[in-house]
């Protein structure tokens, strides 16, 4: 049986201002955990101390620190002046060519490998980003309202190639939306 990680009391201020006040969950491993939490209660601080990105004041976080973690952000943070394959390929270098442009096509994105990120759509930008995350190599996989944006016939066939691709890792995505939580079919749901 695979070992949860655990969040244990964690606490985060800024400016005085509480944000996490002694946060304790399990996140089963293997599995899909689903955040979801009104804006402002501090799901992006969570996130971003769990990638290491931000220190807490205080808690334990237990089985994060030697996993290989991948991330999808709110914001796309593509190089905007790379091609759209170039962009994926920072994460999958080992990847022949070929492979990742089928990857691109089987989430709709035909013909647009050889363009530069900034002549693409939202939606365009946000498919290759989630695609950047997935062909990584990592054990953790957290996405913070990975799917926002997409129409729902385009939500769906990623939302698919997302549970294709990340099988049987640990899965941690922020949403606010029922549609993506019923695709996404997570065994849990923490509400900060
Ligand atoms: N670097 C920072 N400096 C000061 N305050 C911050 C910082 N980062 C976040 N906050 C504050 O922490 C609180 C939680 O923000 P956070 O982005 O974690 O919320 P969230 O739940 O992800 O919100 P949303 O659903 O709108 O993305 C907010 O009041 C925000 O203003």
């Amino acid at each position: 049986m695979e070992r949860s990680l655990y969040i244990e009391h964690l606490y985060k201020s800024y400016h005085n201002q509480p944000v996490l006040t002694d946060l304790c969950c399990q996140i089963p491993q293997g599995k899909v955990t689903a955040i979801t939490a009104p804006s402002g209660s501090g799901k992006t601080t969570l996130i971003r101390i769990l990638l290491g990105l931000e220190e807490p004041d205080y808690g334990v976080l237990n089985g994060f620190k030697n996993l290989k973690k991948s991330a999808v952000f709110q914001e796309d943070r593509l190089c905007e002046n790379l091609t759209a394959l170039a962009n994926i390929r920072l994460t999958s270098i080992s990847q022949n060519k070929s492979y990742l442009i089928s990857a691109m096509e089987q989430i709709g994105l035909y013909d647009c490998w050889q363009k530069p990120v900034h002549e693409l759509s939202g939606g365009m930008k946000r498919r290759i980003a989630i695609l950047r995350a997935l062909l990584a190599d990592y054990d953790l996989l957290i996405l913070d309202e990975p799917f926002k944006g997409l129409d729902p016939a385009t939500k769906e066939i990623v939302i698919k190639d997302t549970k294709k691709r990340s099988m049987g890792k640990t899965i941690l995505f922020v949403t606010h939306d029922e549609l993506e939580l019923s695709l996404m079919n997570p065994s849990q749901i923490l509400t900060l």
